[in-house]
């Protein structure tokens, strides 16, 4: 719910398509339907990848700039989804926000480091991923089943289109673990975008 409104107060998204879990599909309709009138909810699959695939053979044939967001990146402000998509239409077929790494890199082997990586190269790469909807389709339609992307960004990458960054934004960060939930609580009481 918090991912959805922020999406839809970007002021950029017409069609809104989410992926949920089979059993909640029917509770996360009722939840966003005042949010978003007409919004489309439809099953996922086993990997994100699956779910990705499902929610893009939902969207009208006429969409021509898609957005991928993760429900888990719950506090991207509307501004993240604006850039995105600004981006696409200035004529990248694909963008990812990102943001600097900030801790030192290294590659290890066991226990051993094997070598302090650059970090002025790396970044961390976020969600709303924003593609022309025709290469994102087709990057989804080539993808050998079993070899899951870990983002969409990479399928593209992966039949040579070139990817553009734009920047992230730190509250765009993935609810995985226990502490994250503690920042989106403290984020979201301080009255987050
Ligand atoms: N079969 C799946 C698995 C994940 N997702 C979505 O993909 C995003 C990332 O989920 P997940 O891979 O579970 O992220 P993490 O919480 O970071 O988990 P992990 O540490 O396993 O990567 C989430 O918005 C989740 O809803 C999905 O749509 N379908
Ligand atoms: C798409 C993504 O959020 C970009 O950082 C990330 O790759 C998702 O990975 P996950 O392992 O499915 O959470």
């Amino acid at each position: 719910m918090h991912a959805v409104r922020r999406a839809a107060a970007s002021g950029v998204i017409d069609v809104v398509v989410v992926v949920a879990p089979t059993a909640a599909c029917d509770e996360v309709r009722a939840l966003l339907a005042p949010l978003v009138p007409g919004v489309v909810v439809v099953p996922g699959g086993a990997e994100r990848q699956d779910s990705v695939r499902r929610g893009l053979d939902a969207l009208p044939d006429d969409v021509d700039v898609v957005l991928v967001h993760d429900a888990a990146r719950c506090l991207t402000p509307p501004a993240v989804f604006a850039g995105v998509v600004a981006a696409v239409r200035a004529g990248s077929p694909a963008v990812v926000p990102v943001l600097p790494v900030s801790d030192t890199v290294k590659r290890v082997a066991g226990n051993t480091v094997v070598e302090t990586v650059d970090r002025s190269e790396l970044v961390a790469v976020q969600t709303p991923q924003g593609f022309a909807a025709g290469p994102l389709r087709a990057a989804h339609a080539a993808a050998a089943p079993g070899t899951a992307a870990t983002d969409d960004a990479g399928l593209l990458e992966s039949l040579g289109h070139p990817v553009r960054v734009v920047p992230g934004h730190q509250h765009a960060f993935k609810v995985t673990r226990p502490v994250d939930l503690v920042l989106a609580r403290a984020l979201l009481a301080e009255g987050a975008p």
